[in-house]
């Protein structure tokens, strides 16, 4: 028998700008809370959630990056050994969602070419605010071969589905062994990125 509590460790970063709302989706999936007078990230925050899926027990180490201009040199150096991540914008802030080219050039620079990105448009709550249409986001997910998800971290709505969606993929790209086992990255003591403890039968 193993001594690891999990049949799978997935590490999970969320990218965006300052603002759309990547602590409170965090807080929100890992806590079941959405803070009142969430302050800015600054550098990156850290957070563990096991899920079980199809009976098999799902750790993600979940990072959530500053959206802060500033911190970008500090953030970029966490990419690199994210198995996904999470590319958040506010679909009441246009700006957030023009930023997107910027952030996916980032992406392309420092992130594995194995990542598996999702588009996650935040804030559904203020529908009456909207400023990005999800047909148009839609597209630009399928133009850049990205999964998309319409969230609210206030309301729990796909917040769930969000990371547990993400971990389903997770394991359907491990098990055909696309995933790079990359710990490049600084990380607080743990060990191997993936682990295939167990021939389960998820598909
Ligand atoms: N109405 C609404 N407000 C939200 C939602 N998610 C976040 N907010 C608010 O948006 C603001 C920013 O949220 P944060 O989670 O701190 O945003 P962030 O992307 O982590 O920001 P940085 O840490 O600066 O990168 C806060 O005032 C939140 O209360 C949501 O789903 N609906």
């Amino acid at each position: 028998m193993s001594m690891e509590d999990y049949d799978y460790l997935f590490k999970i970063v969320l990218i965006g700008n300052a603002g759309v709302g990547k602590t409170c989706l965090v807080r929100r999936f890992t806590q079941g809370l959405f803070p009142p007078g969430q302050g800015a990230t600054i550098g990156v925050d850290f957070m563990i959630k096991t899920v079980e899926i199809k009976g098999e027990k799902v750790k993600l180490q979940i990072w959530d990056t500053a959206g802060q201009e500033r911190f970008r040199s500090i953030t970029q150096s966490y990419y690199r050994s994210a198995n996904a991540l999470i590319l958040t914008y506010d679909i009441t802030c246009e700006d957030s969602f023009r930023c997107l080219p910027e952030w996916l050039r980032e992406i392309e620079q420092y992130a594995n070419t194995t990542v598996v990105t999702i588009l996650v448009g935040n804030k559904i709550d203020l529908s009456e605010k909207r400023e990005v249409l999800r047909q148009r986001a839609e597209d630009f997910a399928e133009s850049q071969s990205m999964l998309y998800l319409e969230t609210s971290a206030k309301e729990s709505d796909n917040v769930e589905k969000l990371f547990l969606d993400l971990a389903c993929e997770l394991i359907r790209e491990a098990k055909q062994n696309k995933l790079d086992n990359n710990d490049n990255a600084p990380m607080p003591g743990e060990g191997k990125a993936i682990s295939y403890l167990t021939c389960c039968n998820i598909n």
